[in-house]
């Protein structure tokens, strides 16, 4: 085990002390502007928020569902101030309380209902999004290589259009400025190696995110660089964006109906891939839970052993892939990865201190910047642990 500390939220003026403090705050005003809940929830979410803020965790009751693994999940974390769980920990938790808090479990009318769901719709409803789709007609006249690299990019930039990095960072993020580990020729050389066997696709964000992962697996598809591609989505509404199937629907059917007609055909292959069973979805309850991924079930490990290689996409992931935790930068990315079931690629842009695989020059120039490199979304990288 490694002795790099584990990130926590109890240090005031520390990134995931905002996290708490800041962000959670305007978010909870977000959700309750954006459906008219009742008392009830209102009163719950505003508990939920004095809760994570200033008291101790409580357990869900235990009607809840999930409650007994929950409880197992905690270990001994119950009734001690959340700031002194582990930050991943007491991320995850606070999404699940706020599901409970809003009423997503319980029989009622609001069962079911993702508070998030405005949000998401507003943003794939919006203009930006057209114009991204009307682009995609440009990449038709690209050689095969620049394509590729091409969709890959906007796969991975996607992932600063995350709308709880957005509540602080406002819309669209910074500008960005730059790959700090660039792994992609390993990724295509695993994909060719690999000829035509399963890819793994583990989504991260729903809107601009999903849809060049979209767009992404269907060229992995129709280039021969997949026979089959399973999309990981979340089974709950999640770290707010977070995509689930639903959303993953409204993003396929977004693009069998833009205004472009290389959209539209991305958007028809993709319903047909499903049809065939050459595009899956699948879900797993470990995708919410509050653990790195070095925790894996044996049947979801078992499942991932048998991908050629497995994309995970954004910030989150990649916390779950290497350990949330304050890694020297340098330590080598094989060295944190290097115990996932399959061959593994992550792309993520920077939003938390958390950061591997980085050469010396590189973390000396950043941090001489005085700026926030590692949580501002400017960065990005894309890391590859190849299979043996
Ligand atoms: O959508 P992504 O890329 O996983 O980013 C979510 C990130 O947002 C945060 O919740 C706050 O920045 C991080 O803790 C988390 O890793």
């Amino acid at each position: 085990m490694s002795d790099a500390p584990v990130i926590r939220s109890d240090v005031p003026g520390s990134f995931p002390w905002a996290v708490f403090h800041e962000r959670h705050p305007r978010l909870v005003r977000q959700v309750l502007d954006a459906l008219p809940y009742g008392p009830a929830e209102r009163a719950a979410v505003e508990r939920l928020l004095v809760e994570s803020t200033t008291g101790v965790l409580e357990p869900l009751g235990e009607d809840a569902p999930d409650a007994a693994q929950w409880r197992e999940w905690g270990g001994l974390v119950w009734g001690r101030p959340w700031g002194e769980a582990p930050f991943l920990w007491a991320e995850s938790y606070f999404y699940r309380r706020l599901l409970d808090a809003i009423g997503y479990f319980r029989p009622g009318a609001w069962q079911g209902i993702d508070p998030f769901a405005p949000f998401k719709n507003a943003e794939l409803a919006g203009v930006a999004v057209d114009e991204e789709l009307v682009a995609l007609s440009e990449l038709d006249a690209l050689p095969r290589t620049k394509r590729a690299e091409a969709l890959l990019s906007s796969a991975l930039w996607g992932n600063r259009a995350d709308l709880g990095f957005q509540i602080t960072a406002g819309p669209g993020g910074p500008a960005s400025s730059g790959l700090l580990a660039d792994d992609s020729a390993v990724l295509w050389s695993e994909l060719d190696r690999a000829g035509d066997g399963r890819v793994c696709v583990v989504a991260d964000n729903a809107g601009r995110e999903l849809l060049p992962d979209l767009v992404l697996i269907d060229h992995l598809l129709t280039d021969g660089r997949a026979a089959e591609v399973v999309l990981y989505v979340k089974p709950q509404p999640y770290f707010v964006s977070d995509a689930t199937t639903a959303d993953v629907l409204a993003s396929v059917d977004r693009l069998r109906t833009a205004p472009s007609a290389a959209a539209q055909a991305v958007g028809s292959r993709l319903w047909q891939a499903l049809n065939r069973g050459t595009l899956v979805l699948r879900t797993h309850p470990f995708f919410c839970a509050p653990l790195p991924y070095h925790d894996l079930p044996a049947d979801l490990r078992a499942e991932l052993a048998g991908a050629a290689l497995t994309i995970l996409k954004g910030d989150l992931n990649y916390r779950r892939l290497v350990g949330d935790r304050l890694w020297p930068p340098t330590t080598p990315f094989a060295e944190t990865a290097g115990h996932f079931p399959s061959a593994v690629a992550a792309l993520r842009t920077l939003k938390s201190d958390v950061i591997v695989g980085l050469d010396a020059a590189t973390v000396a120039r950043l941090d001489g910047t005085g700026t926030t490199w590692r949580v501002d979304g400017r960065h990005a990288v894309i890391q590859v642990c190849a299979g043996s």
